[in-house]
């Protein structure tokens, strides 16, 4: 297990109840995802904002566009200093390398990851929108095309970690949102697993928002996945 491996998904609506959460946990023990609707509304003063406070950053904005907008997206999130950033492998291959490309110029750029299919999606909704390919099979295309681009890892289910594993080395980054603690309620995820479930399946770092975020305690919450994967180590 890396030393950090969780991942705290802060989607609040405005800065102020982020950096409430922010100041309930410790930098010692998780990074923070800044996803969409954080972003949109408090932008990357919010992010310096918790940098400032020692915690390195997710920018989960999963750009997905022409290759020129995206390597730009990308090179931008690299100027705030953030540690991690993603796009969407369904922009392909194009896409994919101008955004690795952006990135040639920094001494230290963010991992550079892509969301395969998100864990919201069953087979059925991909059978709706035309795909004949299972989540899995097509999840196991697109994380080749995205190491074939030149990309660190990919988001994933992590139901999908141990065939991504094997087929992609060791050295492959494998991100996994849809985790819920035993006894939390699923909600609108499809693909869900506790974190230990996922880090044996071989996971890398593990996203996790409500199970955290809407406890009553979320430095307990966050301690107690920590105990839960020492104790499952
Ligand atoms: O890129 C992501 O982080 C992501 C990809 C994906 O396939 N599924 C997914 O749930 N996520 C994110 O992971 C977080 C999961 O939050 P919870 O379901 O509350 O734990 C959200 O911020 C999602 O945007």
């Amino acid at each position: 297990m890396n030393d950090k491996p969780v991942i705290v998904a802060l989607d609040f609506p405005a800065a102020e109840p982020a950096l409430e959460l922010a100041a309930r946990l410790s930098p010692e023990l998780c990074r923070l995802k800044v996803g969409k609707e954080l972003f949109t509304r408090a932008g990357p003063q919010l992010v310096e904002s918790l940098q400032d406070r020692g915690f390195e950053i997710f920018l989960d904005l999963k750009f997905h566009d022409i290759p020129n907008t995206v390597a730009g997206a990308v090179r931008s999130a690299a100027e705030l200093g953030v540690w991690m950033v993603n796009v969407h492998a369904g922009g392909g291959r194009r896409m994919m390398e101008a955004a690795k490309e952006a990135l040639q110029s920094f001494s230290t750029p963010p991992l550079l990851i892509a969301v395969t299919i998100l864990t919201s999606m069953s087979d059925e909704d991909l059978r709706e929108l035309g795909y004949t390919e299972s989540a899995g099979d097509r999840v196991m295309r697109l994380a080749a095309l995205t190491r074939d681009s030149g990309l660190d890892g990919v988001v994933c289910s992590a139901m999908e970690a141990p065939a991504l594993r094997r087929q992609m080395g060791a050295d492959f980054c494998l991100v996994t949102p849809g985790i819920r603690l035993q006894g939390d309620d699923a909600g609108d995820q499809r693909r869900v697993l506790t974190p230990a479930a996922a880090l044996a399946s071989g996971s890398d770092y593990l996203v996790i928002g409500r199970s955290i975020t809407g406890a009553d305690e979320p430095l307990a919450a966050l301690e107690r996945v920590h105990r839960e994967l020492a104790a499952s180590e």
